[in-house]
């Protein structure tokens, strides 16, 4: 087989040569050599190369190797190739299934080749079970009441239709989608109505019967904001429920379930084991399920959580799909709604509903707006999927949505447009010809100047009651007992004011990633006498937390603040607030692999938001760093922030970020939308 690749060198010697380079992981290489033994012929350049090349492509979070995808003059995007395959397309594919590790979908084979595409055993069950519970969800047409329900989807949706009522009231449609099918997934961009969408149906939902409802996220911040959001959803909607003179709407608006959880908490940790306590031998005990943020769910955590779901549960998907995709492999909301991409190209809509005559009769009776117009002769899973498109929170001339639709929708005159605009949510900042900038670090000392002076004020307190517990003769403890408690400011305002501000970074090395940064700023702010970064956890240090601990309860993701203990204010600890708005308190030796949180990734701050967000783009990215400024990376930094926009970074670097858009090598698609 060797004759297939053009080797510059020993096998061995170029995968030792690709590590070091960073095209390839340690990992990537142990998987190749493990392979090879397993086919007892360790000296095979082709089993190595092809398993190499297969756990490159799951290191990069694609589900499978698509062979018509390969480079065949240089499969590893070298600098200069020191691999060739000596074949076409074809023939590649030939050799491949020839392998005996790789077999066809009914062999229990390490690999398996299915459709020009080879993917590791695991995820190819992964994929064809998802695919297969999601199409089997997507199928159950639930029975509804159309002589009642129109009347109270009117009660609660046509105050809210927009002025010019042309317009198709797409909240109104989602949730009489999610009324009629045990599968709906809802998306939309930041604003869009999801969890207003999501509370009106669960309100109408619970006036028919009760349910047992769970609310999850991916990640403990998410789910706060979540809960945060049904509650403010439920708040809103009082009044109008109020005023339908509806008492059952009353009822069931106060029977909405506010509380939302992790998905691994839903699912139940075991300690040190990537399974989960709920599992096909062991459901969840529910009948509907929301989840939030779903773009960030990741492919084996979406098989385990179908696995794990009872036969007649409903499932609502909440997300948006332009977002970046999950941190592991797939893209799965992506790829769910990636049959509604319009392929019309004179509109200007991106994407374009597409249901079965059926549905679309059932909907406009539901709701009286003009569905039949997206019938389409082969709706696949359209039937289930409802996308919102008008942002209520970025309304007119905003900025920050301007900006992200035009990222979004890789509109670079646009883009250019908005930037020269002078929007004064917006504020570019260029990078100079050396070393850190100037203006980010003023704005970011600036910003943080909040929650670093009401440390400081609590320090002052604290001083001045160990004075007068002093003076009165009394033991320094007894300060608690003392006006300290009243005078001084809470650790969950202190940690809700260091959230309103974040500098996001595209990348985790180099002078303008992650490390780099949180050096800057911390010598920048120990300039300016805001801390005093003389021991590892110091006072008004920001922590972010890199690993599970499930015995302390804080997960990867997690962020914190090391501030005075509340109760002995002489020592000092780690506070985090936690996805039930509960605090946790950790003494800092006991914290899991963490690191300085002033900056963090864009991946990272995917289900935050922040009041401002200062986005960080390398000054001269590097081959490999280009690979990872995607459309994807900016829109989810834009959309993070709230109010204010902060780009360090040079138009070149922003533009063609945005033009690299990524698409994640799945058959996931094809098994839910056929060949569309
Ligand atoms: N139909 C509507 N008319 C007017 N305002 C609306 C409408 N729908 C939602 N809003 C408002 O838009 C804001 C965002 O709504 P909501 O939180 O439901 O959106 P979301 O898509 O869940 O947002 P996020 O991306 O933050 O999760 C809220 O202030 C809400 O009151």
């Amino acid at each position: 087989m060797s004759q297939l690749l053009q080797l510059q060198a020993a096998i061995h010697q170029l995968l030792k040569h690709w590590q070091q380079q960073g095209l390839i992981t340690p990992l990537d290489r142990h998987f190749a050599l493990e392979m090879a033994k397993i086919q007892s012929s360790k000296s095979d350049e082709f089993l190595l190369f092809i398993c190499t090349l297969l756990s490159q492509q799951l290191s990069s979070q694609h589900s499978c190797l698509v062979i018509s995808g390969i480079d065949l003059a240089n499969p590893f995007c070298e600098q200069q190739a020191l691999c060739k395959l000596n074949v076409d397309h074809q023939q590649l594919t030939d050799s491949i299934t020839k392998l005996d590790c790789v077999g066809e979908p009914s062999e229990n084979t390490p690999m398996i080749f299915e459709h020009g595409r080879l993917y590791l055993n695991k995820y190819y069950h992964f994929e064809t079970e998802v695919a297969s519970r999601l199409n089997q969800m997507a199928n159950i047409d639930l029975t509804v009441d159309t002589n009642l329900l129109p009347a109270y989807l009117n009660d609660l949706f046509d105050e809210a239709k927009p002025a010019s009522s042309q317009t198709i009231n797409w909240q109104k449609v989602a949730t009489a989608t999610a009324l009629t099918k045990a599968l709906a997934v809802i998306t939309g961009g930041p604003g869009t109505g999801k969890t207003t969408t999501v509370t009106k149906l669960l309100l109408l939902l619970l006036t028919q019967s009760e349910l047992s409802i769970k609310l999850v996220a991916p990640t403990g911040k998410a789910a706060a904001r979540l809960s945060e959001s049904i509650k403010a959803s439920k708040a809103r909607l009082f009044t109008q429920v109020s005023q339908t003179g509806k008492p059952e709407l009353l009822k069931a608006l106060k029977n909405i379930p506010e509380e939302a959880a992790t998905l691994h908490r839903l699912l139940g940790v075991i300690p040190n084991s990537h399974a989960f306590r709920h599992n096909k031998d062991n459901p969840l005990r529910l009948d509907l399920l929301v989840v939030d943020e779903a773009s960030m769910v990741d492919l084996p955590m979406m098989h385990k959580l179908l696995n794990a779901l009872p036969s007649q549960t409903r499932l609502i998907l909440l997300g948006d799909q332009d977002q970046l995709a999950s941190v592991e492999a797939g893209a799965v909301l992506a790829d769910i709604c990636s049959g509604l991409a319009n392929t019309d190209s004179s509109s200007v809509q991106p994407w374009k509903m597409r249901y079965s005559a059926k549905q679309a009769d059932l909907l406009e009776q539901l709701t009286g707006e003009a569905t039949s117009e997206f019938i389409h002769q082969s709706p696949m899973i359209g039937d289930n999927l409802c996308m919102l498109m008008h942002s209520h929170r970025f309304k007119g001339d905003a900025g920050i949505g301007l900006l992200a639709s035009s990222v979004n929708y890789v509109d670079i005159q646009g883009v250019r447009r908005e930037w020269q605009h002078g929007h004064q949510e917006l504020t570019w900042i260029e990078h100079q010809a050396e070393g850190q900038s100037l203006p980010l670090m003023q704005l970011s000392v600036a910003a943080y100047s909040e929650y670093l002076q009401m440390i400081l004020d609590n320090q002052h307190v604290y001083e001045q009651a160990k004075l007068l517990n002093g003076e009165q003769g009394h033991e320094l403890g007894s300060v608690q007992d003392s006006d300290y408690n009243s005078q001084r400011h809470q650790a969950a305002d202190i940690i809700e004011s260091f959230n309103k501000f974040r500098i996001l970074c595209a990348m985790r090395s180099g002078e303008f990633g992650v490390d780099g940064i949180n050096l800057a700023i911390t010598n920048v702010l120990k300039q300016n006498h805001w801390i005093k970064p003389n021991q590892e956890f110091y006072l008004g240090r920001p922590i972010i937390i890199q690993s599970n601990d499930y015995n302390l309860g804080l997960f990867n993701g997690d962020i914190g603040l090391i501030l005075q203990d509340e109760q002995k204010p002489e020592r000092l600890m780690a506070y985090f607030v936690k996805a039930d708005g509960s605090l946790l308190k950790v003494q800092p030796a006991r914290l899991p692999h963490h690191d300085s949180c002033f900056a963090m990734t864009v991946h990272k701050s995917q289900g935050s938001e922040f009041e401002q967000v200062a986005f960080v783009l390398p000054q001269k990215p590097s081959n490999a760093q280009w690979q990872l400024l995607t459309k994807e990376l900016v829109y989810t930094a834009i959309t993070r922030a709230k109010e204010h926009f902060i780009c360090l970074g040079s138009p070149y670097v922003f533009e063609r970020a945005c033009k690299q858009v990524t698409s994640r090598a799945s058959g996931l698609a094809l098994r839910l939308w056929g060949k569309s």
